[in-house]
């Protein structure tokens, strides 16, 4: 074990109510927005298939010509409390926001940089319009924060002279003063998550990200922060030098799930973020220039983290003018109708200990009411979910979420191994079984000899 000055700060699962809170939302939204929306992955009449808001670097746009952007920025279609209620909607518990990308728009009226929203023709205060719409629709709401900054003077990929040491310091200054303007002017926001953290410089600064840890958590005692924004004293990023993890969630998993049989995951919280294109996180004009996920897709992602006792954060790229193209509209209703019914096995949902997972679906065990919910992806042929019980554990019954007095016929064929026989109707969405454990007194099998 090395002795640390920057590593974990705590070992285990924080269990205090903000972050018992955070836990049990479970599914939220991400919102990319800033200038990248305005071209939307299109330049000087050329289509660029990669992330919309990475098109400054991908069409080899100059500070500029790119920052230039901002006098055109004028959502005159936004309306925070109509994206508030979509996201209602669409069931999820918490929202994400870009306060600042790589791009370094912030969309606040920052008092340290004039590259902000209160100098385009739309001037207003974004991130305050939506922490106040959607706060008022009961979502709770985070932060984003690109450590990483393509416009500020200052910002470092690496320190190699005493030149970059004095410009990066200043730049670690601008950015702690952003992000205590942001904790203490939104005094209900609820984590952050930090990004763009991966460059030799901060890496180089490991005592940086711990000092802006403990600053938020001074500030907004409570507050969340993921496990991206650390590094170390050796430069160790997310887990220390010691395998510990640092901050409050990990947040490695970016448009990738850990697999369902990988059950290490639940000893820490995490959270997976998901883009509903292949790769895009801002808008792009093209929304079909990458495969796009459809609504059970998506469902089956927020059920396969929610099982693995993960938050399932998934990402909206609003267009220029403010408002959510169609597709994303569609999907976020969809998905809505599905967590209308089905949401007892998503919120205060997690990692059900014992029930092994099976390729029908995911088990999950809600920590409120205590039951345990099957959410069915895939209807074998025989029409038999076979379900394998932890020990001493046995199925009372078992009924179907949505209509909990059709009764399902249940049969125990082992030792612990149970046969749940689907009512013979057609199933044309993912569905929910509710199944009331009972504690096994019986036990009328024998093991083999062998
Ligand atoms: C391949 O390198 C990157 C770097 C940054 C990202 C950013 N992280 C996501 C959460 C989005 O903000 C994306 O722009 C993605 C890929």
């Amino acid at each position: 074990k090395k002795q640390l000055k920057y590593g974990a700060q705590y070992k285990g699962k924080r269990e205090d109510a903000a972050m018992q809170k955070w836990r049990s939302n479970r599914f939220g939204q991400f919102i990319h927005w800033g200038l990248y929306a305005i071209p939307g992955g299109e330049w000087k009449g050329k289509t660029y298939p990669y992330a919309a808001e990475f098109l400054k670097s991908s069409a080899h746009i100059s500070n500029a010509t790119w920052d230039s952007l901002s006098y055109k920025f004028n959502p005159v279609k936004f309306d925070p409390k109509a994206w508030a209620k979509m996201a209602k909607n669409m069931g999820v518990k918490y929202m994400t926001i870009t306060t600042k990308h790589h791009e370094g728009f912030s969309l606040w009226p920052s008092k340290y940089s004039e590259f902000n929203v209160a100098n385009t023709p739309y001037k207003k205060d974004i991130i305050g319009a939506l922490v106040k719409a959607y706060n008022s629709e009961g979502i709770d709401v985070n932060f984003y924060y690109s450590v990483l900054d393509w416009h500020h003077p200052d910002w470092r990929y690496d320190i190699q002279s005493k030149e970059d040491s004095i410009a990066f310091s200043r730049y670690l200054n601008f950015a702690q003063n952003q992000l205590r303007e942001l904790a203490e002017n939104y005094p209900t926001v609820k984590g952050f998550w930090f990004d763009g953290t991966w460059d030799k410089s901060i890496k180089k600064n490991g005592w940086w990200t711990l000092k802006i840890e403990k600053m938020l958590k001074e500030i907004r005692p409570g507050v969340v922060v993921n496990s991206r924004l650390r590094a170390d004293d050796f430069g160790s990023r997310h887990f220390d030098s010691n395998g510990d993890m640092m901050g409050d969630y990990e947040s490695g998993y970016e448009r990738r799930l850990p697999s369902p049989t990988d059950t290490q995951v639940i000893h820490r919280d995490w959270e997976a973020c998901m883009t509903i294109p292949e790769n895009q996180w801002g808008y792009h004009k093209k929304w079909d220039i990458s495969y796009t996920k459809t609504p059970f897709e998506l469902i089956e992602m927020l059920a396969q983290t929610t099982s693995l006792g993960g938050n399932f954060l998934l990402n909206f790229g609003p267009q220029a003018d403010g408002m959510i193209r169609t597709e994303e509209q569609q999907i976020a209703e969809t998905i809505g109708n599905w967590m209308k019914i089905n949401h007892p096995a998503i919120y205060n949902g997690g990692y059900a200990k014992g029930w092994q997972r099976q390729d029908w679906g995911y088990f999950t065990q809600n920590e409120k009411d205590k039951k345990l919910y099957a959410i069915v992806f895939n209807i074998p042929i025989s029409g038999i979910l076979k379900i394998q019980t932890p020990e001493g554990v046995s199925i009372g019954k078992a009924s179907l979420l949505e209509n909990t007095n059709s009764k399902i016929t249940i049969k125990e064929i082992a030792k612990r191994q149970i046969n749940l026989y689907l009512p013979k109707q057609s199933f044309p969405a993912p569905f929910v079984i509710v199944l009331d454990t009972a504690n096994e007194n019986k036990n009328n099998y024998i093991d083999a000899k062998t």
